[in-house]
């Protein structure tokens, strides 16, 4: 698709806000989703649509794969591709092709700040690799936070695209990106049945059984759907809580990707909590009951640490994991327990409980 290329239709904006007080940080939500999903769509239309805010969109070219070749030429001398379009409503679009997000941040120095971030990746990109980099960045005091993953995925083709062998066993880019979302967003609806789209939302459901759903068509959400989710932060610790609903297994192929969830009541020590999720993200020593190494591209929890009063977030993306004390504390009344959720392949819901409850429980 060409899509890119187009510039918004423009409406102006009466009331545009600015943002709020200059130290505050400004979310970056990533839109994935397989090629000619509805991302390009639904980023024309959030341009379009009244929000108060004002939106720098990126089209990202990061990573893998990704390489447009028309911005090959201008890129070559391996600077900092940018192009940017300013909207009258103050939103902007812009291209970046750069390695991190410091090509971001310049452009911030640039342009002033902006109140949120969108960032299109390119069909195929694992989203995961752009996620990590915000992350990693976000500890080295960058001013921007990454707010969430939203996928958009084809009614019609997804499941298509879900099925797709490749090789070696590796996950397909499609099935990674229903792993790792926040939000998904169903869109193409008018194409298919009421029983094809049931057949998605199973397919979805029995990926990631905790992500939220919507369903559109030309990719028009709530924008309060997708914005402002704190899907990797602490802020919303306490609704967490409600997120992790244990959900029920469905019978599965050996290769797909399934979400396990389990709660344990008690405390645990966080250095054993550390050394587990080293094993099952790092050293890759876990396995199921066939042998298989266990394989967690998203991993959230809600635990409750030795001697802290303060409930404590668990968040992993691929190898990437952390720690975070939110702001919620421990009612004295009620029972001090563990929720973890693990999104990934091969994942054997007992001999992951089993072992935390042996070797991190206390
Ligand atoms: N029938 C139908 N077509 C849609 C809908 N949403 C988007 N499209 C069309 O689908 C095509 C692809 O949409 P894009 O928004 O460019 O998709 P994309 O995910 O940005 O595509 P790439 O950037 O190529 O990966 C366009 O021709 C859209 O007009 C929808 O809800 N129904
Ligand atoms: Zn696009």
């Amino acid at each position: 698709m060409e899509e890119e290329d187009d510039c918004p239709e423009l409406v102006p904006i009466a009331n545009i806000q600015q943002s709020g007080q200059s130290g505050d940080k400004i979310p970056v939500t990533i839109i994935t989703g397989y090629l000619g999903a509805g991302k390009t769509t639904l980023l024309n239309y959030i341009l379009t649509e009244q929000h108060n805010k004002r939106i720098a969109v990126i089209v990202n070219e990061f990573g893998e794969g990704s390489a447009v070749e028309k911005s090959l030429s201008i890129s070559q001398s391996g600077e900092l591709y940018e192009e940017w379009l300013e909207l009258r409503n103050g939103c902007l679009c812009c291209s970046v092709k750069d390695k991190g997000l410091k090509a971001i941040e310049n452009l911030m120095q640039k342009k002033g700040k902006f109140d949120y971030i969108l960032l299109e990746t390119s069909g195929l990109a694992d989203p995961g690799a752009v996620a990590s980099m915000f992350w990693v960045d976000a500890e080295l005091g960058s001013d921007i936070y990454l707010d969430g993953i939203v996928s958009v995925v084809d009614a019609k083709y997804t499941l298509q695209h879900l099925a797709e062998e490749k090789p070696e066993g590796l996950i397909n880019e499609a099935a990674r990106q229903v792993a790792l979302a926040d939000v998904i967003i169903v869109n193409k609806t008018d194409l298919v049945s009421q029983q094809e789209l049931e057949d998605v939302r199973i397919a979805v459901r029995s990926i990631n059984g905790i992500v939220k759903m919507l369903e559109t068509q030309r990719s028009r959400v709530d924008l309060t759907e997708i914005l402002d989710l704190h899907a990797f932060d602490s802020t919303f610790g306490g609704s967490l809580q409600d997120k992790l609903i244990p959900v029920a297994s469905h019978p599965h192929l050996d290769k797909s990707i399934v979400t396990v969830t389990f709660e344990i009541d008690g405390n645990v020590n966080e250095e054993k909590l550390n050394l587990f999720i080293q094993d099952l993200l790092w050293e890759k020593n876990i396995k199921d009951s066939s042998g298989n190494t266990m394989e967690v591209i998203r991993l959230k929890g809600l635990v409750s640490v030795k001697d802290k009063a303060h409930q404590v977030i668990v968040q992993g993306v691929h190898e990437l994991y952390d720690l975070e004390e939110t702001p919620v504390s421990w009612q004295e009344d009620s029972q001090r327990l563990n929720r973890m959720v693990f999104i990934g392949r091969h994942l054997d819901k007992d001999i992951l409980r089993e072992l935390f409850l042996a070797t991190v429980n206390v």
